[in-house]
């Protein structure tokens, strides 16, 4: 179970903290989605047969009577936290693919004939199909490590003294992981600078590398991340097995970004031409 990250993220962080869901107006459109949403399942609940992550709240909250830590306020923050965590970063790292494979186009092109190959045209991709293409999974995670697009983690608060290397890091102090650090280290990454999917290629296998960790590492880390890898690896099979992706005529594209809570690429203009 998380925690909202509400309760755990300083108010004033010193960055451009506006993604588009954080706004007033959407952030308020949100709540009343999910409101609607729990309203629904309170009248069509079923305490015998849970359908998912609101219906186990709601039990959880009636095994004491919404006196203990279970809380409908605290069921409205967490499915926030999940929509806002769960969409904004798998969107985000999809517009970083797109726009990777317009500007490496021999790069797209070994994709597609992987996908070509394994999966064909006459059915849509599935996930047992992971195993079978070792090169679009290593570009998926170039991508994920190139674009960096959680590149402090979420802010987290020490709830004691602590030292850290021998380092001493007081009660209440907000710690930020640079994963920037690990995911373009120089002793680990043979090219870090480079956007090169041979950093997850061995002999033509995928190569696990322990340095990836755009999710973070311990017992903290994305609650997400299967969810997130199976997204990823689906919708961009799906979408190089339909399109190339090119740059438009007179265009120049660039890596340009923008610093929120995500680091997002700068909007971009790009042709989907069918294959
Ligand atoms: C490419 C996609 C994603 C990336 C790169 C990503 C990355 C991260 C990172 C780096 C953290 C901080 C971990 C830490 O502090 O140690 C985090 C936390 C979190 N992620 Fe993700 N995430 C992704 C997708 C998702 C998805 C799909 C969901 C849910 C459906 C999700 C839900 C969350 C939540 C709820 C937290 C806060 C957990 C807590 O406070 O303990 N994330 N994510």
């Amino acid at each position: 179970m998380f925690m909202p990250l509400s309760h755990t993220t300083p108010p004033c962080l010193p960055i451009n903290c506006q993604p588009a869901c954080c706004n007033d107006r959407n952030s308020r459109l949100l709540k009343s989605f999910v409101k609607e949403r729990i309203d629904k399942h309170k009248e069509d609940w079923n305490p015998s047969e849970s359908r998912d992550f609101i219906d186990c709240y709601l039990q959880e909250i009636a095994k004491d009577n919404g006196n203990g830590i279970f809380q409908e306020e605290n069921l409205m923050a967490c499915a926030v936290d999940l929509l806002l965590a769960g969409t904004e970063t798998t969107s985000t790292t999809i517009r970083w693919a797109l726009l990777y494979m317009a500007m490496y186009p021999e790069i797209q092109a070994r994709v597609q004939a992987e996908i070509d190959t394994v999966i064909g045209q006459g059915r849509q991709p599935a996930l047992d199909d992971r195993s079978n293409m070792p090169y679009t999974s290593a570009v998926i995670h170039e991508v994920q490590r190139k674009s960096n697009i959680v590149p402090f983690g979420v802010p987290r608060m020490t709830v004691k003294d602590t030292v850290v290397d021998g380092f001493r890091i007081p009660k209440g102090t907000t710690v930020l992981t640079n994963l920037t650090s690990v995911m373009f280290d120089q002793n680990e990454w043979e090219t870090p600078d480079a956007f090169n999917p041979g950093h997850f290629l061995k002999d033509g296998q995928f190569w696990k590398r322990e340095s990836f960790v755009p999710f973070a590492i311990g017992k903290r880390s994305c609650p997400g991340e299967l969810l997130a890898r199976t997204e990823l690896f689906l919708f961009f099979t799906a979408l190089l097995q339909k399109f190339t992706f090119q740059v438009p005529p007179d265009t120049t594209l660039g890596l340009q970004f923008k610093l929120g809570i995500t680091l997002t690429p700068k909007p971009y203009k790009i042709c989907a031409v069918p294959r």
